[in-house]
C-alpha cells in the first residue's frame, strides 16, 4: 500500500513539474522582444525599456525542447548582422513635419497677430517688416511681401488674414521650383551625387542621412569618402554606411579627394549601384584653392559619368555669414540644390527664401535634428503651413 502511495506520489511530482516546464516555455516565448515596427524611428537610439516588463527568463529550457526556430525568428539582436532599418519616408515626413511647426511656429503666428489688428498702421507695416528681417528672409523679399500684403489687405477688406498671408509666403518660397534629387543615371552609370559645403555645416551627417533615405527605398548605394583632409570625416562617413549596408570607398588622409571620388564611381558602376554619393572638404581657405579643389572632383569624376545632383549643404542657424559661403560655393561648382540642416535650432527658416533667391536655386532637403532619419525632403506647402503653426 505504502508503496504503491509513493509510485502514484511520484507520478503526480513528475506530472506537475512538466506541466510547469511547458507552461514556462509558453510563458518564456511569450516574452520574447517583438519584431522591430517598420515605422521605427530613431534607430541610433537604444529602445526604451518597460519597467513593468517581467525580468528575462535566464533559465531557458533545455535546447532539445525548443523546436526548429525558423531563421527569420531569430532573436534579430543576438544573430543578425547590425544593419538597421532606415525609417520610411511617409512616416519621417509626419514627424518632421510637427518637429519642423515648433520650430518656425512663432513666425506666422506672429505674423499674423499683427496682421489680424483692427487697424494695419504705419507701426504695425514696421513691426511686420521688422519680423520678416528677423526671420533672414532678407530684405528684397521682405519689402516685396510686405508691399503685396498691404495691397492686398487694402483691396480685399476684411479679408482672411490668414489666407491671404499663406499664399503670399507660398509665393515667396516659389512651389513651382523643381525640387526632386537627380539620384538616377543615364546609360546605364549610376546617378552620382556630390554633396559639398563648410566643414561643420552637418555635410558628412547629411551624406550618412541621404544614403539611409535611398536604402529605406531600396535603392543601392555607394559612398565616397572624399573629404580626406580630416581623417575623422572618413571615419564617420564609413559607420554611417555601416550602419545600413552601405560600403565606403576610403583614401588615407591627406590623399588626393579626386582620387577617391573617381575609385568610388568607378566601384559603383562595376557593382552596378543606383547611386554614388561622395563627400568632400569644405576648407574656405580661399576661393581659389576651393574652385581648384572642387572643380578637379568634379572633373575627375565625370571622365566616367556625369554628376547628376551637387548639393550644397548650409547651416540654416549661421544666417548672413552662410549666404556669403553659398555664395563662394556656387561659383566653385554649379550648385543644383540646397540643403538647409538645422532648422530646428533655428526659427529663421526665412532663410529658405533668402538662399533661393542668392543662389537661383531650391531647397531640396532640410535637417530637423541630429537623429539618423532627420533629414526630409522640403515641400513648400508643408512649410509654409508649419510657418503658420500647423
Ligand atoms: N540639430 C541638428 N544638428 C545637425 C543637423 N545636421 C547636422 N547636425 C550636426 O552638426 C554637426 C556637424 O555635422 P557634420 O556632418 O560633422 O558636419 P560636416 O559639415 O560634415 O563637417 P566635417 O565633418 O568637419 O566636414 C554634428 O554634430 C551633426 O550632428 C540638423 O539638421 N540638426
Amino acid at each position: 500500500m505504502d508503496v504503491l502511495a509513493l509510485v502514484i506520489l511520484a507520478i503526480a511530482v513528475l506530472g506537475v513539474a512538466l506541466v510547469g516546464s511547458v507552461l514556462g516555455l509558453v510563458v518564456s516565448r511569450r516574452r520574447k522582444p517583438a519584431p522591430l515596427p517598420d515605422t521605427h524611428t530613431d534607430v541610433l537610439v537604444v529602445p526604451p525599456v518597460d519597467p513593468d516588463a517581467p525580468p528575462v527568463e535566464l533559465s531557458a529550457p533545455p535546447a532539445t525542447l525548443e523546436p526548429e526556430a525558423p531563421a527569420e525568428s531569430l532573436a534579430p539582436e543576438s544573430l543578425a548582422p547590425e544593419v538597421e532599418r532606415p525609417e520610411s519616408t511617409a512616416s519621417r515626413l509626419v514627424r518632421l513635419r510637427q518637429r519642423l511647426a515648433g520650430s518656425q511656429g512663432g513666425l506666422g503666428r506672429g505674423l499674423l497677430a499683427l496682421l489680424s489688428r483692427d487697424r494695419l498702421d504705419e507701426d504695425t507695416w514696421e513691426d511686420i517688416e521688422d519680423t520678416l528681417l528677423t526671420a533672414d528672409i532678407g530684405v528684397a523679399p521682405t519689402q516685396e511681401l510686405v508691399d503685396r500684403l498691404r495691397a492686398r489687405m487694402r483691396a480685399e477688406g476684411g479679408a482672411d488674414a490668414r489666407a491671404v498671408l499663406r499664399e503670399e509666403l507660398l509665393t515667396l518660397v516659389d512651389p513651382t521650383m523643381d525640387r526632386s534629387l537627380r539620384i538616377s543615371g543615364e546609360d546605364g552609370n549610376p546617378g552620382i551625387v556630390l554633396v559639398v559645403g563648410v566643414n561643420g555645416a552637418g555635410k558628412t551627417t547629411t551624406v550618412g542621412k541621404i544614403a539611409r533615405i535611398l536604402v529605406a527605398e531600396d535603392r543601392s548605394v555607394v559612398l565616397g569618402a572624399a573629404d580626406t583632409f580630416r581623417a575623422a570625416a572618413v571615419e564617420q562617413l564609413s559607420t554611417w554606411g555601416e550602419r545600413v549596408g552601405v560600403d565606403t570607398i576610403k583614401g588615407e588622409e591627406g590623399a588626393d579627394p579626386a582620387s577617391v571620388a573617381f575609385r568610388a564611381v568607378e566601384e559603383g558602376r562595376r557593382t552596378g549601384v543606383d547611386t554614388v554619393i561622395v563627400d568632400t572638404a569644405g576648407r574656405l581657405q580661399n576661393k581659389q584653392g576651393l574652385m581648384d579643389e572642387l572643380g578637379k572632383v568634379k572633373r575627375v569624376i565625370e571622365k566616367q559619368a556625369p554628376v547628376t545632383e551637387v548639393l550644397l549643404v548650409l547651416d540654416a542657424t549661421t544666417g548672413q555669414n552662410g549666404l556669403i559661403q553659398a555664395r563662394v560655393f556656387s561659383e566653385a561648382v554649379a550648385v543644383t540644390g540646397i540643403v538647409l540642416t538645422k532648422l530646428d535650432g533655428s526659427a529663421k527658416g526665412g532663410i529658405v527664401v533668402a538662399v533661393q533667391r542668392e543662389l537661383g536655386v531650391p531647397v531640396k532637403l532640410v535637417g530637423l535634428g541630429e537623429g539618423a532619419d532627420d533629414l526630409a525632403p522640403f515641400d513648400s506647402g508643408a512649410f509654409v503651413d508649419a510657418l503658420l503653426g500647423g
